[in-house]
């Protein structure tokens, strides 16, 4: 017995009332206040998850690639991203490969090819994603391909669509697309890119009626089985693009997208989306940015529970997250399994991350 235990018995048999002894010997215990017992060992630290652990293959890594076949290009707002040629993408992916690289997402960024308002270079026979496209599905077969398909690397705008022609007074810098042009355009380009050996389309624009657009042309053409439709669902018109749109070659004064981008508080529009693009044919529903819409990828399994939710955790997060950890104020590996793991608390099962590298070799550490 501790000594503090004997003046306590001492004190209460001085005091010598029978309850207050009880008490003080029988403790009314509140046995569910004890919960770090659970946690004090990394392995049962991970018990804790819920049975829902990041894994390799619910990482996609966001690849530009440039029309100059040599090109290794720096992109100075992306630290650790470059642009990538044709020729550089064996040394660059092998390694990511063996490392156990499930699945990429390209970015097609022309630098000298021609654009025009429909966005002709996008489906180009010698445009960069379908040149990949044909290479990467011989080189390394087991990799899943999937392509972000939008127009605004492609338009001469800069927009994600076919502008229309009508005029928008008052919102000159918010310019509206025609939605069934837009919508047939970006089908077509959809179609090119799985005919080139996508497994996978993302339509990243959020045009009305392109799922359904897009999910009709690829069957029409034969590959409604052998193309998943992934939809950019749930796309905010963002501030944390800022470094995509760098990495993309988006010109500098094309104006805002909020006249197709969700405004950010906006919840129920977000369900509706979701909602709509499950019923049009998309087989993955996607949030982005990921971090501060982590509710409405939580919507996600709530209003597309039959559909798998993917999240884009974008440029803007990523250099955020680069940065924070250079000022010291986190280490960098800490905070991307922190909010990786939000995203998969949160619903998703699909992340795409510019962090997908890293996380190949930090999966096989202990963490
Ligand atoms: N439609 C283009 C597109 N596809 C993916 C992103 C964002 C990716 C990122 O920021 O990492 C964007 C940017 C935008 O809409 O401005
Ligand atoms: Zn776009
Ligand atoms: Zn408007």
């Amino acid at each position: 017995m501790s000594s503090a235990v004997c003046v306590r018995f001492i004190t209460l048999r001085v005091v010598s009332s029978p309850t207050f002894y009880l008490q003080f010997q029988a403790p009314p215990l509140d046995v569910t206040s004890m919960i770090s017992g659970g946690i004090h060992h990394p392995v049962l630290r991970k018990w804790q998850n819920n049975g829902r652990n990041l894994t390799k293959s619910m990482f996609i890594y966001p690849i530009f690639l440039s029309d100059d076949p040599d090109a290794e290009v720096v992109i100075s707002s992306l630290p650790g991203q470059k642009r990538w040629g044709i020729n550089k993408l064996e040394a660059f992916l092998g390694p990511l490969v063996k490392k156990g690289l499930k699945g990429v997402i390209l970015f097609g960024v022309p630098e000298a090819m021609e654009k025009d308002p429909r966005g002709s270079p996008a489906d180009d026979e010698s445009t960069p994603v379908i040149q990949a496209l044909k290479f990467l599905s011989k080189l390394f077969p087991q990799l899943m391909l999937t392509v972000d398909v939008c127009l605004c690397e492609y338009t001469s705008h800069g927009h994600c669509g076919i502008l229309s022609s009508l005029p928008n007074p008052g919102h000159s810098n918010a310019p509206t697309v025609d939605p069934e042009a837009s919508a047939q355009r970006i089908a077509e380009v959809a179609v090119a890119y799985a005919k080139a050996g996508a497994h996978c389309v993302a339509p990243s624009d959020m045009m009305d009626g392109r799922i359904k657009a897009i999910k009709l042309g690829l069957m029409h053409a034969g590959l409604g089985n052998r193309c998943a439709l992934m939809s950019y669902s749930a796309k905010f018109a963002s501030g944390l693009y800022g470094p995509f749109r760098e990495a993309a070659g988006i010109p500098a004064n094309f104006g805002n997208r909020k006249c197709y981008q969700l405004p950010p508080n906006a919840r129920a529009l977000a369900r509706r989306a979701i909602v709509r693009d499950a019923n049009e044919g998309a087989d993955i529903i996607m949030v982005k940015p990921s971090l501060p819409y982590l509710d409405i990828i939580s919507d996600c399994t709530q209003y597309a529970p039959n559909h798998p939710t993917a999240c884009y955790q974008v440029s803007g997060e990523y250099a955020m997250i680069v940065a924070g950890a250079e000022k010291g104020i986190y280490g960098l590996k800490d905070m991307a399994f922190e909010t990786t793991e939000s995203m998969v608390r949160a619903g998703a099962s699909i992340i795409l991350t510019y962090f997908t590298p890293q996380f190949l070799d930090w999966l096989d550490e202990d963490q």
